[in-house]
């Protein structure tokens, strides 16, 4: 058998096609591709000028499963920056192929994105952390990927990127820099920590043996997402974001009456909802690109604005 045949990707035409569909429907050029998390969905809400997109209507896209998480793709301006959103993601836990779960990162390189901001809801592995801390992603563990199941497994299309592609570099650090000076403005250091994010496949929350086990081999917090779409985004070379906004403590303790929920998870982010969005559109005020085709006369520089 020819190993394309058992690779539920989409072909190159395939993501062309779709990222064409929607550009013959929008004026706006993105710059910037923005993903939100589990009950962070409000920042899609903040875009001006939006044109928005049932994922059921879009060619080839996958359609969202989980509680809070909308399933729609947001275009408008942040800002006065042209941004595209995703209202709801994918996680491989909902049945879809890993390759499936990332098409979005390939349309969002096609639409133009150079720079992608994700954000996830995630539980604190690190004792020093509490519920309510952002914490800026400098690295990831790809449990599934140890196990063979990469979004970037199967046939490697050259336009996308190259076969090996490097993860050292997996988040851009001037924009891990640009997130703690906003962030000081803002007056938020006290909850800004920086750490290393663990991809889990999910849906089960972890076990107390689990967490135990991911603290000590270096996991700050532990999700089931973005670690994916950071792999197949940098592989076609756009910039990476990504954040965690930390809903619950993971249990580490045979002691502890503390239970995992994704209703826990929700309604932190409701509590952290505007400081995250402070950050997040500040940021998208700031970050520079090569070709920079925004309307400058709209920015909106108050940082208190968003
Ligand atoms: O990573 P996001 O999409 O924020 O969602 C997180 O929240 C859900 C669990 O409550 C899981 O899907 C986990 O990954
Ligand atoms: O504790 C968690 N574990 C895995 N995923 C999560 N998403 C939010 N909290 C958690």
């Amino acid at each position: 058998m020819h190993p394309e045949e058992g690779n539920a990707g989409y072909s190159y035409e395939e993501c062309r096609a779709t990222a064409d569909w929607l550009l013959a429907q929008v004026d706006i050029r993105p710059l910037v591709g923005i993903v939100c998390g589990s009950g962070l969905g409000g920042l899609a809400e903040m875009l001006k000028d939006q044109v928005a997109f049932n994922y059921k209507d879009i060619p080839s896209f996958p359609q969202s499963t989980v509680h809070g998480h909308a399933g729609r793709l947001v275009f408008g301006t942040l800002k006065g920056r042209a941004c595209v959103c995703m209202q709801g993601r994918f996680h491989l836990y909902e049945g879809y192929p890993i390759q499936k779960i990332t098409l979005p990162m390939r349309i969002f390189k096609l639409l133009g994105v150079e720079t992608v901001i994700l954000t996830n809801a995630a539980g604190g592995l690190n004792q020093d952390y509490r519920v309510g801390d952002i914490m800026i992603l400098k690295d990831h563990l790809n449990m599934p990927g140890f196990a063979g199941n990469n979004p970037l497994a199967g046939l490697n299309d050259e336009r996308f990127g190259v076969r090996f592609p490097c993860m050292s570099d997996a988040y851009d650090r001037d924009l891990q820099q640009l997130a703690f000076d906003v962030g000081a403005e803002l007056g938020y250091s006290d909850f800004l920590r920086k750490g290393v994010y663990c991809v889990l496949g999910g849906p089960s929350f972890e076990t107390i043996a689990e967490c135990r086990m991911l603290h000590t081999l270096g996991a700050d917090a532990v999700g089931m997402s973005t670690v994916h779409e950071v792999l197949v985004a940098r592989h076609c070379g756009m910039r990476c974001f990504a954040l965690s906004l930390i809903t619950n403590q993971a249990v580490m303790d045979y002691e502890s009456e503390e239970k995992a929920n994704h209703e826990e998870v929700l309604e932190t982010g409701k509590l952290r909802a505007e400081q995250l969005e402070r950050l997040v559109s500040n940021m998208v005020l700031r970050i520079q690109h090569n070709n920079n085709n925004n309307n400058n006369e709209d920015d909106d520089n108050d940082i208190n604005s968003y």
